[in-house]
């Protein structure tokens, strides 16, 4: 059977991520994003979903950093998922905002509530955990007038009460999870695909004027849409980065490898991090 590693435990919502996307595969869960891509890479699960981007607070940059510079496992899809911040307490503990002392959750989603936080929260201690469901946990098991941030799935899994809706700071908010696997065969989702996509990691040469914008006329002259280009420290010293570039189109056989080659004239090192389907749960 196909086993899906995932941020753990059960109420994250990577974990509603998976559900969404796949059937009644074994699932396993992890403590961290490096430990589930680790278990990927080994071969000890078949797919892991990671986090990889949220519209109100960005990149999850340990993802992406673990991608580029910790192991090469291809990206097979793309889950974009609604996320609805609420905030989590135990029943019957507490009847006003100001009895609480702490907040609990993952640190994007503390991010996605800065706002409400700063607002509402500046008397309580914010404490990070490594997973909004993981706060969740924590809070279900203490006697301490404490909250998570975590999301509906969280709240009955824990058996939390939803003390308010709605607290991240932005209505339109969503976040993209990568699929990851060494075996694409064993991918089987139970989704119509809404379009796809093709990331490239690209290396410039040396510090040369003009190099970003050789880069993007390789793309813009052939028509290729770009959805997303982001720098990312190459870690080697101040100033030294890689370029990530999703494309809005698979990796065909003529606009896409001319794209390489040109850039590999330019000097440019392309990896092609995967050519992948998107899917969206609405
Ligand atoms: O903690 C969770 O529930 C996760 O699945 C992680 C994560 C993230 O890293 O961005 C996923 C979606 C939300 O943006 C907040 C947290």
């Amino acid at each position: 059977m196909t086993s899906i590693g995932y941020l753990g435990p059960k109420g994250t919502f990577t974990k509603i991520a998976v559900d969404a996307t796949f059937n009644g595969e074994h699932k396993e869960d992890y403590k961290t994003i490096p430990e589930c891509i680790d278990a990927v890479d080994s071969g000890e699960i078949d797919i892991g979903v990671v986090p990889l981007e949220n519209a109100i607070e960005g990149t999850v940059q340990l993802t992406i950093d673990y991608l580029i510079h910790q192991v090469r496992i291809p990206v097979v899809g793309e889950i974009v998922v609604p996320i609805q911040m609420h905030l989590l307490v135990r029943g019957n503990m507490i009847s006003e905002e100001a009895e609480i002392e702490e907040v609990h959750s993952h640190s994007h989603a503390i991010a996605q509530c800065q706002q409400y936080l700063h607002h509402h929260f500046n008397h309580a201690k914010v404490a990070v955990t490594t997973s909004t469901a993981r706060a969740a946990e924590m809070v279900s098991n203490s006697d301490k007038p404490i909250a998570a941030i975590g999301n509906r799935a969280a709240a009955s899994e824990y058996g939390l009460e939803i003390f308010k809706e709605n607290i991240h700071d932005y209505p339109n908010n969503h976040t993209r999870f990568l699929i990851l696997s060494h075996q694409p065969e064993k991918v089987n989702i139970k989704r119509e695909a809404k379009g796809e996509k093709t990331t490239l990691l690209i290396t410039l040469p040396s510090d040369k004027a003009g190099a970003l914008h050789q880069i993007l006329s390789a793309f813009a002259w052939r028509k290729l849409n770009l959805s997303k280009i982001e720098s990312r420290p190459t870690k080697t010293g101040l100033g030294n980065y890689f370029f990530i570039i999703d494309v809005n189109q698979s990796y065909d056989d003529i606009l896409l490898p001319g794209v390489k080659a040109e850039l590999e004239a330019l000097g440019c090192q392309v990896t092609i991090l995967g050519s992948y389907p998107v899917y969206d749960i609405l």
